[in-house]
């Protein structure tokens, strides 16, 4: 609202004119300063001149109107320029008023004018001499828009400054079609009913611009054109005071000039973009904000506030961050279909400061399609949306810029003047995909179709141009390829969503994970020991079948006693299957053969297989892609769902060993993690198993069912490679849906999107606490190495430089420490041990527990299991031991200072971190 005014006016004329706009442009204002501009008289005339009754009758209206508002009121001969700008600035005016000028000189008004506005930064009235009040309503206001919408954002906040509601229409001239349907938007979020090119208005060719546009405004029934500062160059505004001066005194349309939002140089001014987005009930809209420099350079905003604007309303404030801004769900509840939005920057250095952009909340099935398929396949995607689908294409590299993106679209798509244009990175919160590789774009498209499909939003299809089709047990999928084949067919109907009941459940189906299974009797094992001598137990009583799933198989004295074991179960008669990944095991790549594996295989009743054997020069994708799954199944019936390869790390106890300063670090024990359990899931587990064997050549074998056993529920989560982000997915619905605490246990780098989703759990509310191990193993408060692996201290480095951003956002870290054991010499004080284990704990509602690490490599490349248990009392159970696990470990929050001081070495290490070693 404009409080304070300044009003000048010739005091001669009448007083209507001056009252009525100040009526029509504010609510009753706290103060009004009244200039009447008077000609010198010489001598006393007897009747009270014309000017002082001007002025009278402008107190008493204004008291009238609203006896609060301060009137003061004075009559002056000299008023040039600089007086004006001068009382203007003592009175703290936020609106300067000229009147109709009946003597003055027209060029000192502009000059005034103009000096106000763009030196001043105030809004300033110019009332024309042959202006009239528009007896009629709803009064309609004409804005003079600049064909590339600059000034939009001064108009923008001038609307929800201004008093009264006004129709609203744009002046501008002829636009290129991408201008036009820029400015259509801003339009439509402003509530600008049409949009006008003065040309049409104006058939006679005027002498200035201010003419035309008095002549256009006019003829559209306007009675205020606005003019914004920033839509004008330099040198328009000079020109308008050199030659539209007379022009701006004879307008019979009132002029608002409104001040620039920020000064700058055209030529070299940034821009702000905005995405589209989807709406839906409870889903808050997200977009991607960027900034466009010199040269078409995207860069992420500083973050800052932002003001919507939908329907000639403000919906509200946001704020945007790391190039996101997330709306509230609630200003969307009762939108249908498109509508504009128009986003205002609050101190943005760029003048174009508001800019457009969709949020659709779809009434029909979304199709949703990679920005950058191929003609062909956008072609297809056209037809095979027609009538049926929303068509919705979603950005997912911001390494083309999304005006770029809209502007390929639009030509290759001319039928659709604003194709809607989501961006991946702000559904997915995952820092731009820094820390991805770009094969899995299609993984990252079919994950924003699952965060969508988790708020009801029904997905046709999920249309990729990636090598690696990702694939959905609930969502389809299409190559290029399948879209244009199946464009000439039949329209595709949504796939069925299981339904289980509760967001969380909702989420954990749309991660790909198994369904909910009950009948299971779970423990978890963190002991090496007990896991070890669990495992030989199960192993000498098998009956009829061992199959084993493993990564890493090493050839130590640990693995010598378990394919003992193995062999004498062979002995009975127990047909042994093991299937290991063949790089990381060394076992049939490249010539290499694991001694451990050849001793078993040339066991009667062991059939050993490797997964995936190497060649010649291996491609990316084939080294990267590996099986880290780590699975061992008993007669059908017992299962072992693990963290740990087969090794002496592995299954050896911390009290099993003599550590002293001088034991080397291989020999330290790790900690580790895996789940035992009996039932239903089993029988999933051996197919999953099978599917595996026989991809690597094994014969297929029967599978029977597992019947229940128990009482506790759980999930089984299977992810393969590029075809699908399942672990991850399920890992963050676990971290989406904690409400009071988090525990991670793992010491791997962080993937920045998990680092983002923590970090939006401490901050509504959430305990997170992690617990991190020492890849290189030291021991004492002093941190002594152990001799040997000085290499592994900057992996230590790596991986704490991915939990720096979330304890410095309140999270709760421990490096485990263990005390003194009998075994071990006293002097040590205290162990810090690698942690291999790979844990995450949602509430006392789930933990998952399997192979899947926290980083990049087992989110998209290689295949993972996990179970998910859901049974609060193994969640307590897990709870507790962890929590003793805490209370020996050293404690990190974001005001230790030993973890502050080595923040800048860590930060160095994870700038310089080969992005391929993952
Ligand atoms: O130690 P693992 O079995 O978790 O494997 C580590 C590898 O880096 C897997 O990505």
């Amino acid at each position: 609202m404009f409080r304070r005014l300044v009003v000048v006016f010739d005091a001669g004329s009448e007083s209507e004119q001056v009252l009525h706009w100040v009526q029509r442009l504010t609510a009753a204002p706290e103060a009004v300063y009244l200039y009447g501009l008077v000609p010198e008289r010489s001598e006393l005339e007897a009747p009270p001149p014309a000017s002082l009754t001007v002025l009278d009758r402008l107190r008493h209206a204004l008291h009238d109107w609203d006896e609060g508002i301060q009137v003061s009121g004075a009559l002056e001969t000299h008023l040039d320029t600089g007086g004006i700008v001068h009382v203007a600035t003592k009175h703290g005016a936020e609106l300067v008023v000229f009147g109709p000028h009946l003597d003055t000189s027209p060029r000192a008004r502009v000059s005034a004018m103009l000096m106000l506005c763009l030196r001043e930064h105030l809004p300033v009235l110019s009332i024309g001499r042959a202006a009239t009040p528009s007896p009629a309503l709803p009064s309609r206001t004409a804005v003079a828009v600049a064909p590339d919408g600059r000034g939009l954002g001064a108009v923008a906040t001038f609307l929800s400054r201004c008093a009264v509601r006004s129709e609203l229409i744009a002046l501008t001239s002829e636009l290129e079609p991408e201008q036009a349907s820029h400015l259509q938007a801003l339009g439509r979020a402003l509530g600008i009913e049409q949009l006008l090119h003065v040309e049409a208005l104006t058939e006679n060719p005027a002498n200035s611009r201010a003419e035309v546009f008095d002549v256009a405004a006019l003829r559209s029934g306007a009675d205020l054109l606005l003019v914004p500062a920033d839509a004008l160059a330099d040198v328009e505004a000079l020109m308008l005071g050199l030659f539209g001066a007379r022009a701006l005194q004879e307008a019979r349309v009132p002029i608002l000039m409104l001040p620039r939002a920020q000064p700058s140089s055209a030529m070299f001014e940034d821009t702000y973009a905005v995405s589209d987005s989807l709406a839906a009930h409870g889903l808050s809209p997200r977009f991607a904000v960027e900034r466009v420099g010199f040269m078409s350079s995207v860069s992420v905003p500083e973050a800052g506030d932002l003001t919507v604007f939908e329907g000639g309303n403000t919906l509200g404030q946001g704020r945007h961050t790391g190039g996101t801004a997330v709306l509230e769900a609630s200003w969307f509840e009762h939108t249908r279909g498109h509508h504009a939005l128009a986003f205002s920057f609050a101190g943005a250095s760029a003048p174009r400061d508001l800019m457009p952009c969709y949020v659709l909340a779809p009434e029909k099935p979304v199709l949703l399609v990679d920005s950058l398929v191929e003609e062909e396949a956008l072609d297809a995607a056209r037809a095979l949306a027609a009538e049926r689908y929303h068509l919705v294409f979603v950005r997912l590299r911001d390494s083309d810029s999304l005006a770029q993106q809209r502007a390929r679209l639009r030509e290759k798509l001319p039928d659709l003047p604003w194709p809607l244009l989501l961006d991946a990175s702000a559904w997915l919160d995952d820092a731009r995909a820094d820390d991805v590789p770009r094969q899995v774009d299609g993984q990252r498209l079919l994950r924003v179709a699952t965060r969508l499909a988790a708020a009801h939003i029904p997905i046709a299809a999920v249309l990729t141009r990636d090598a690696y089709k990702p694939l959905h047990p609930h969502l389809r999928t299409l190559s290029p390829e399948e879209s244009v084949a199946l464009s000439r067919t039949t329209p595709l109907e949504p796939l069925p969503i299981p339904d289980e009941s509760g967001a969380f459940a909702r989420e954990l189906v749309l991660a790909g994970c198994g369904p909910r299974r009950e009948g299971h009797d779970i423990a978890f094992e963190l002991d090496n020991r007990l896991a070890r001598e669990s495992l030989l137990a199960a192993i000498d009583a098998a009956r009829s079948t061992i199959h084993w799933q493993c990564y890493i198989v090493e050839d130590d004295a640990i693995t010598a006693r378990i394919t003992e074991a193995l062999k004498r179960a062979a002995a009975r008669g127990v047909h042994v299957r093991f299937l290991a990944d063949a790089l990381y095991s060394g076992h049939d790549s490249f010539g290499a053969l694991n001694p451990a594996l050849v001793s078993l295989s040339e066991t009667p009743f062991v059939e050993v297989r490797a997964i995936a054997p190497l060649v010649g020069v291996p491609s990316l994708s084939e080294l990267k892609q590996r099986n880290h799954r780590k699975l061992t199944l008993i007669d059908s019936t017992r299962a072992f769902v693990s963290g740990r390869n087969l090794g002496a790390p592995y299954y050896t106890g911390f009290d099993e060993v003599d550590l002293h300063r001088d034991t080397p670090y291989r020999d330290i024990p790790w900690l580790d993690c895996g789940a035992r359990l009996q039932g239903p899931l089993v029988g999933d587990l051996e197919r999953a198993f099978q599917a595996e064997w026989t991809r690597a050549g094994g014969e297929p074998f029967d599978i029977p069912e597992s019947a229940p056993v128990g009482t506790m529920a759980a999930r089984l989560v299977l992810h393969e490679g590029l075809r699908d982000t399942h672990t991850l997915d399920a890992q963050l619905a676990l971290i989406h849906h904690a409400r009071s605490r988090l525990v991670l246990v793992n010491t791997f780098p962080l993937l920045l999107e998990l680092q983002n989703a923590l970090i939006a759990a401490v901050r509504r509310g959430v305990r997170v606490e992690i617990l991190f191990g020492s890849v290189r193993p030291h021991h004492g408060d002093a941190r002594t190495y152990f001799p040997g692996g000085a290499l592994r201290e900057v992996a230590d480095h790596y991986v704490r430089s991915r939990l720096d951003a979330v304890i410095e956002a309140g999270a709760i870290a421990y490096e485990l420490a263990l005390p003194t054991l009998p075994t071990w010499e006293p002097s040590l004080e205290q162990l810090c041990p690698h942690v291999h284990a790979k844990l995450l704990v949602c509430d006392t509602t789930a933990v998952a527990v399997g192979s899947a690490n926290l980083d990049v490599t087992a989110a998209y490349w290689e295949s993972e299991a996990l179970v998910i248990v859901e049974d609060p009392p193994f969640t307590e159970r897990m709870l507790g031991a962890l929590e003793s696990l805490f209370a020996t470990s050293r404690r990190i929050d974001h005001e230790d200072s030993r973890w502050r001081d080595e923040v800048e070495q860590r930060a160095w290490v994870g700038r310089n971190w080969p992005s391929l070693v993952g």
